[in-house]
């Protein structure tokens, strides 16, 4: 087990050419946010934006249309009952973000099978929050066909999909639990607490010393969501990408606690185009 330090950001972080365009830094989609939970869908795309991702689109309830364009007028929304537009645009995305505030009803259920219907191999997918409570009760929602699936579960998220409790959730059983729920894929774990470790099929296993009870707020994980999906569509879809963006994230949010109770969420994603630029690969 191998602890992450901050070269991880300046090996991942690469500068952007002169002649960049914004479709080469990732087709992001977030899946999320009922009418009860927008922000936690709001909270995942400010991850996103303020992480680099060249081009963002929302799923979401429509209820939260006003709100998201008010908080990020870059991103693009998308009607989540019109099924067929959602359908459609999965397989044209590079990153499927999804879960943040889905919740856990019929209608979420049949989202995340649009979701299993549609992704393909080109597809990176994040699952995090209602969708993996969603697959822990029925194993068939899980896709099978993306590029790169990444499970990004609190510890009784973990718990409720593979079956192991929080005091038995060690690294050869986790490391176990990911092999069983995912056979021969491109499949990562990222496991959160106060002490977030990252895991792949192979038994590689990294660990983030960053992070602080300051981060206990409602929304940290949905913007750390945002952002790794943000890492894997700029700078691709692996365990040093998915590291990185667990590091900056804490790192931005131990930025804010060294003279703050709290850390907001937003407050830490406005701090991420900053970090980024100081500690980009230079030369
Ligand atoms: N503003 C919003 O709209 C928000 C919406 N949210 C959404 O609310 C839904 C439910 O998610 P929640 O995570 O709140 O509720 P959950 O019921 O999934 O998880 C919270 C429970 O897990 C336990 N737990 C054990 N270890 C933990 C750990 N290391 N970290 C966190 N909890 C741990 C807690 O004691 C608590 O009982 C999700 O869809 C989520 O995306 C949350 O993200 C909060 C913010
Ligand atoms: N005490 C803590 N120390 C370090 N990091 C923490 C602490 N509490 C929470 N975090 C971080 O905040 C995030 C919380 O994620 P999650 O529980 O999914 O939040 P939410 O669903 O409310 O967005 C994780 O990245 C976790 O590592
Ligand atoms: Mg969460």
């Amino acid at each position: 087990m191998e602890k992450i330090n901050a070269k991880i950001l300046s090996e991942v972080i690469k500068p952007r050419p002169s002649n960049s365009y914004k479709s080469k830094f990732g087709r992001i989609l977030l899946i999320g946010g009922n009418k009860n939970y927008g922000g936690a869908v709001i909270m995942a795309t400010q991850g996103a934006l303020n992480s680099g991702a060249g081009l963002i689109s929302v799923a979401t309830d429509p209820f939260n249309a006003t709100a998201l364009h008010t908080r990020n007028p870059e991103a693009m929304f998308i009607d989540w009952n019109d099924q067929a537009q959602l359908s459609q645009m999965i397989p044209t995305m590079d990153v499927v973000i999804c879960g943040m505030g889905l919740g856990s009803d019929e209608f979420a259920k049949n989202i995340l099978l649009t979701v299993r219907d549609n992704i393909t191999e080109k597809q990176t997918l994040v699952l995090d929050a209602s969708a993996l409570d969603l697959i822990g009760l029925d194993s068939n929602l899980l896709p099978t066909t993306a590029k790169a699936l990444i499970f990004t579960p609190h510890q009784m998220e973990w718990q409720r999909l593979s079956k192991i409790k929080i005091t038995d959730q060690t690294n050869a059983n986790n490391v176990g639990a990911l092999n069983k729920l995912v056979i021969n894929k491109n499949a990562y774990l990222v496991l959160k607490s106060n002490q977030t470790k990252i895991y792949d099929q192979h038994g590689h296993i990294l660990i983030n010393p960053l992070g602080n009870p300051g981060m206990a707020t409602g929304g940290m994980g949905d913007t750390l969501a945002g952002i790794i999906g943000s890492f894997c569509g700029q700078f691709g879809s692996n365990l040093k990408s998915i590291s990185a963006a667990v590091y900056l994230h804490s790192l931005a949010g131990d930025q804010i606690y060294k003279d703050n109770y709290l850390v907001r969420p937003t407050a830490l994603s406005a701090l991420l185009p900053k970090l980024m630029q100081k500690y980009c690969q230079k030369g």
